[in-house]
């Protein structure tokens, strides 16, 4: 009787030729992982098999949209360190992000950030502050854009903010009653809101519910990011190619990559409906750039792009920047209308989510009123939620906690002489990054019920212990590459949210709704329907 052996020797191939061809084939496989998965530091580190070996594992799983529950499911496998592709891992200590993006920090942002840019073809001055990889360039944009987002700064725009956040509640009184989709609906209310910061009036998408094309334009830019990031040259090469290839009878390289990546690049096709989705803001600012203020006829500022036309009066390093003025004014809705939309979105379905929840922060809310700590029928100030709602500030700390807006790991590249990381030694290069979803859920910072919504929690946490958390609150990022739309996105949703529980009760439309993320660098819900009525306010129950 054969043994498997002899059975093996059977089929193999008599010819010569075919025999060497499956041997090199075989050699040129075993020296590939080899090569990619053990000759590295990186050996050792846990983590799936196909992503030890190629990117391509990586991709696979970010073009699900679900990175927030992959990365929670493999550091649950794994433990705090994983390894997510040949030269990347992910980590989720508390400590590791101190060392990762602590102040001082020298872990610089890694390619993903590529497809962010334009990779120079705009010119090498352009301003692209999230792609930014260049840190000297970096820091003088933000020094001198910078002082257009401080918190004094919004001050002076939050009578803009506040006419349109009137408006918004009476549209939204007028459409008592009818579902919503829940990030659609927010994306229009906030769209609206960062326009009256940035340009002092909006074009109402909350009243007419049509999108000019920027919120389409935003969301499918992100997609774009979020995914081909994980291939620089794919982006690079498309860059390229859409700048070169102009005439319509070339075969534009950007039809190659949809047909590669089909996935993706569907949902791209879309943003061709409106072709230029920034318009509405493009015609504002360069209407504001022709006719800028002079030292005499200089007022105070009311909005975002007043303050950054002050700022190039008196700063030479602006004086022949227009288009960094413009990028910057425009960043507002790239960076803000979504991340906004989905902190406010969350924390409604949070909110509804939770039995009881909801009838809480009426309560509280009606007994500000009544104890005049909330003024009637006005909009409240920024500091209101913090100084005399602290249940609902509460709800909004837990949501933030455990549904983060950014769901996968910012990355960082390790800097020269490699990293010591969850006891791993981490070669020079190797990106990292941690994911809020996980960090939220930490159970050395959160305790044991780290997973549950437990808003009481930060109710009952020491002054030492909030400022310990606040610390590890990653949230808008850290160190020097965080978000310098804080104040901005602080203004709005702090502002916005007693408001939508003072004037609203509201519901999920379908009793069981169907939750399903969607993370393109942020994360949302899709398709979750929700439906308001307008409540008497306390003064109206008396
Ligand atoms: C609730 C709303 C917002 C959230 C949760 C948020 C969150 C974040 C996070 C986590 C980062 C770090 C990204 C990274 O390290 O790659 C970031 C960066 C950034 N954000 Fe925001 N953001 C918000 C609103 C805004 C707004 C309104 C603006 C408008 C100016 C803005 C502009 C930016 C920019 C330009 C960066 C890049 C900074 C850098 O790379 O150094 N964001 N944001």
């Amino acid at each position: 009787m054969p043994n498997n052996v002899d059975l093996f020797w059977q089929y193999l191939p008599t010819s010569n030729s075919t025999a060497l061809a499956i041997t090199l084939c075989l050699a040129t496989i075993i020296c590939f992982v080899v090569f990619t998965r053990e000759l590295t530091p990186l050996r050792n580190v846990p983590g799936p098999f196909l992503a030890s070996l190629s990117n391509i594992w990586l991709f696979r799983q970010t073009k699900t949209f679900q990175r927030p529950l992959i990365d929670m499911e493999l550091h649950k496998r794994y433990g705090p360190i994983v390894r997510i592709g040949p030269k990347e891992v992910m980590v989720s200590s508390p400590s590791s992000l101190k060392t990762i993006y602590g102040a001082g920090s020298a872990f610089k942002k890694a390619d993903w950030y590529i497809a962010v840019t334009d990779c120079g073809w705009g010119g090498p001055d352009r301003l692209s502050l999230l792609g930014e990889k260049n840190m000297e360039k970096y820091r003088l944009q933000r020094r001198n854009l910078g002082p257009a987002y401080t918190v004094d700064a919004v001050k002076d725009y939050e009578e803009n903010l506040d006419s349109i956040l009137e408006q918004n509640i009476n549209t939204m009184r007028e459409q008592s009653g009818t579902a919503y989709d829940l990030d659609n609906f927010l994306n229009f209310f906030t769209s609206d809101c960062l326009s009256g910061l940035t340009l002092g009036t909006s074009k109402s998408l909350l009243k007419s519910q049509v999108d000019d094309g920027t919120i389409g334009g935003i969301h499918h830019a992100w997609m774009y990011m979020h995914v081909v990031g994980f291939f620089p040259l794919i982006h690079r090469a498309n860059t390229a190619f859409k700048v070169l290839m102009t005439s319509p009878t070339i075969i534009s390289f950007q039809k190659c990559v949809r047909a590669c990546i089909p996935a993706i690049l569907r949902r791209v096709d879309d943003e061709q409906g409106n072709p230029n989705p920034y318009k509405f803001q493009m015609d504002l600012i360069s209407n504001r750039l022709s006719n800028k203020p002079t030292e005499s006829s200089l007022k105070p500022p009311k909005d975002v792009l007043d303050k950054l036309l002050h700022l190039q009066l008196t700063r030479p390093t602006l004086k022949d920047k227009d288009h960094w003025i413009q990028s910057m004014a425009l960043t507002n809705f790239g960076a803000g209308v979504e991340t906004t939309a989905i902190t406010i979105g969350f924390l409604i379905d949070n909110i509804i989510s939770h039995p009881g929840c909801q009838q809480k922060v009426h309560a509280e809310i009606d007994q500000a009123h009544r104890d005049g700590e909330l003024p009637a029928g006005k909009v409240l100030k920024v500091r209101d939620i913090q100084d005399h709602l602290p249940y609902l500030n509460a709800c909004l700390k837990e949501s933030m906690r455990l549904h983060s807006v950014v769901g996968m790991p910012l990355p960082r590249a390790v800097p020269e002489g490699g990293v010591t990381l969850e006891g791993y030694m981490i070669p020079a290069g190797t990106t990292v990054g941690i994911n809020s979803w996980v960090l939220g859920r930490d159970k050395s910072l959160y305790s044991e019920d780290a997973e549950e919504w437990r808003p009481e929690r930060w109710l009952e946490y020491s002054s030492e212990k909030l400022k310990q958390l606040e610390s590890y609150n990653f949230s808008f990022g850290a160190g020097a590459r965080s978000c310098p739309g804080k104040h901005l996105a602080q203004a709005i949703y702090l502002k916005a949210i007693p408001m939508l529980f003072d004037h609203f009760e509201w519901r999920f439309r379908d009793s069981t709704p169907e939750k399903k993320i969607q993370c393109t660098f942020s994360t949302r819900y899709v398709g979750l329907m929700v439906q308001w009525k307008e409540r008497k306010t306390a003064v109206e129950h008396d």
